[in-house]
């Protein structure tokens, strides 16, 4: 069951990436990187590795701030501000390596994930907050209302990523980047993400980062190249399967 959007989000956000360039050191990852992901819009961004998506993805979520260029988030300009700050202002964000409080039980990362995080809400019984509806319409979305009393610890890989994108989504975000979210999951856990993504409102948009290229052209409607630090190309899937720059580049490295 998907959350109901009139109740839970507010429309798709728009984000705009104009002119992005960072360097480490001598060392340029990203050259001068344009693109937009539309509202609603779901845009998978590839390349190999060492491309600058991480790079690109901590940039555009706060967490590293560009030599040059801009990122504007429903044409509100978001380049200086904190991650924190561009939470609230709608950009959720899951990571390559999960950003879960994992010696903690689900229940009580789930309600972490509904207040302010601090740490006076974890001294709480988290079962006090058994009567938060949102929290167990979203437990019984994500399939963890069975495993409320587990330790993170304990949970699969594939249901750490459900509980990610069930606390992500608590924050209400118009705009979700999603880092690599099938990585080291086995197909079966692969297809139940993929389902959820599926399912999630067209009010939130999204960025997915993805090795996983069929997982990418089966959820996207847009997917971008990143190559040695600059766009290849952006279009439909079919569009940039077909590219014969995109499979020198990319794919048939992939399929090497
Ligand atoms: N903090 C850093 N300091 C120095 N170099 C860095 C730093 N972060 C990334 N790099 C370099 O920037 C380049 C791009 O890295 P990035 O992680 O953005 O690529 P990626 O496309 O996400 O790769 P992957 O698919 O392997 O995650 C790489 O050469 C990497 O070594």
């Amino acid at each position: 069951m998907a959350l109901r959007p009139e109740e839970q989000y507010t429309e798709g956000g728009h984000l705009e990436v104009s002119g992005l360039k960072k360097a480490f050191k001598s060392a340029r990852v990203l050259e001068n990187v344009n693109f937009e992901v539309k509202p609603g819009e779901r845009h998978g961004m590839i390349g190999v590795n060492g491309a600058g998506k991480s790079t690109l993805f901590n940039l555009i979520a706060g967490d590293l701030k560009p030599d040059e260029g801009s990122v504007h988030l429903d044409g509100e300009e978001l380049t200086h501000l904190s991650v924190q700050d561009r939470v609230l202002r709608g950009l959720g964000r899951t990571y390559q390596v999960s950003s879960l409080a994992k010696p903690l039980t689900v229940g009580a990362n789930l309600v972490l994930s509904l207040g302010d995080g601090r740490l006076p809400s974890m001294l709480q019984p988290w079962h006090r907050a058994l009567d938060n509806q949102a929290l167990m319409e979203s437990a019984k979305q994500f399939e963890l209302d069975e495993w409320l009393d587990e330790t993170v610890d304990n949970l699969s890989h594939g249901m750490q990523r459900q509980l990610e994108l069930a606390m992500v989504l608590h924050r209400k975000p118009r705009l979700l980047l999603l880092d690599e979210p099938a990585a080291g999951l086995s197909p079966r856990e692969r297809d139940r993400l993929s389902a959820t993504i599926r399912e999630l409102p067209s009010e939130i948009s999204l960025l997915i980062i993805e090795h996983d290229v069929d997982m990418v052209l089966d959820l996207c409607d847009r997917i971008t190249v990143l190559h040695q630090g600059c766009i290849l190309t952006s279009g439909p899937p079919s569009v940039v399967a077909s590219d014969p720059q995109v499979r020198d580049a990319y794919l048939g490295y992939a399929d090497a």
